[in-house]
């Protein structure tokens, strides 16, 4: 499967203009992920050491740090596409509502339906219609939907991400006709048609404009509390605004990456135990 087929499943797209995000009753299905003792290598290189962390379901958990202190890398393993990269190796566990996704006996594409991710850089198909867009994660995972149930799920995933006012009326105009922010809302509600428990974002505002940046704040709060949240940030005021907690990675002259501090949002920026987070959250280095 190609770099960006496995994006898409993986993924389950903004604009300058909106952006009412009409609130949709969904059952919950949120859960809750924990990490133990996750260490990670590239080649013989390890890059996290034994790092835990308790996401707890329905909350926003950003993982701030660093360039290189493995944010990424944590974030990849926690929907098992860390072990796409060839020569990458892993050790540790990681339970989706106390399930071990690494498993034998579970399936990879179990781990990728429950587990969405968002890129930093938007990635619809460009050729392929906004309808279609939403609907692309499905046909990835194998995940079979009747015609009607089709149209109540594109209009369903793209009211949670933000956009279906927008779009309503040209929803078999390619994904390329949208802006960059809208680009972005559609991957989310290409993840989101899926029905991920949890959504993992990885910097998805980093190409965006300041307006769609904010839209796609406001969408990650919408949707929040039915789909759990992990996002890797470098926007400090962006982890203070949309997260519930905080963890900081640091990765200290080339040792392996580490959480050293971890908790709700305001503690971590308002009264950090560690000298180190405090001088990272005040942009004193990183
Ligand atoms: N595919 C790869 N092959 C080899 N080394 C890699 C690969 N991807 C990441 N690394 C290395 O692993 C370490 C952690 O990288 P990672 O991208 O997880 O950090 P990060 O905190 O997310 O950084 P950034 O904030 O810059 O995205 C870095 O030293 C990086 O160079």
């Amino acid at each position: 499967m190609g770099a960006h087929a496995t994006e898409a499943v993986a993924d389950a797209g903004a604009a300058a203009t909106s952006t009412a995000v009409i609130p949709v009753a969904l059952p919950s299905t949120t859960a809750s992920l924990e990490a133990s003792k996750v260490s990670a290598w590239f080649g013989q290189r390890k890059v996290l050491d034994r790092v835990d962390l308790e996401i707890p379901a329905g909350k926003v958990t950003a993982l701030i740090g660093p360039s290189g202190c493995g944010k990424s890398t944590f974030l990849r393993i926690l929907n098992r596409m860390h072990e796409l990269v060839p020569g990458a190796s892993l050790a540790g566990e990681v339970l989706l509502d106390g399930v071990d996704i690494y498993d034998p006996e579970r399936r990879l594409t179990d781990a990728r339906k429950a587990i969405g991710m968002v890129f930093q850089k938007p990635n619809p198909f460009p050729a392929m219609s906004i309808y279609d867009n939403v609907l692309a994660g499905l046909k990835l995972t194998g995940t079979k939907v009747g015609r009607t149930e089709k149209d109540a799920l594109v209009e369903e995933s793209l009211t949670r991400a933000g956009l279906w006012l927008e779009v309503r009326d040209r929803l078999k105009q390619p994904g390329s006709a949208l802006s960059g922010g809208q680009q972005q809302r559609l991957c989310i509600a290409r993840s989101l048609a899926v029905r991920p428990r949890v959504l993992l974002m990885d910097e998805p505002c980093s190409a965006l404009d300041p307006t769609s940046t904010r839209v796609v704040e406001e969408t990650i709060q919408h949707i929040a509390s039915d789909v759990t949240i992990v996002i890797v940030t470098h926007n400090m005021q962006q982890a203070h605004r949309v997260s519930d907690q905080c963890a900081f990675f640091l990765a200290a002259h080339g040792t392996p990456g580490v959480i050293v501090e971890h908790g709700p949002t305001a503690s971590i920026f308002e009264s950090p135990q560690d000298q180190r987070t405090h001088d990272y959250v005040n942009g004193r280095f990183g």
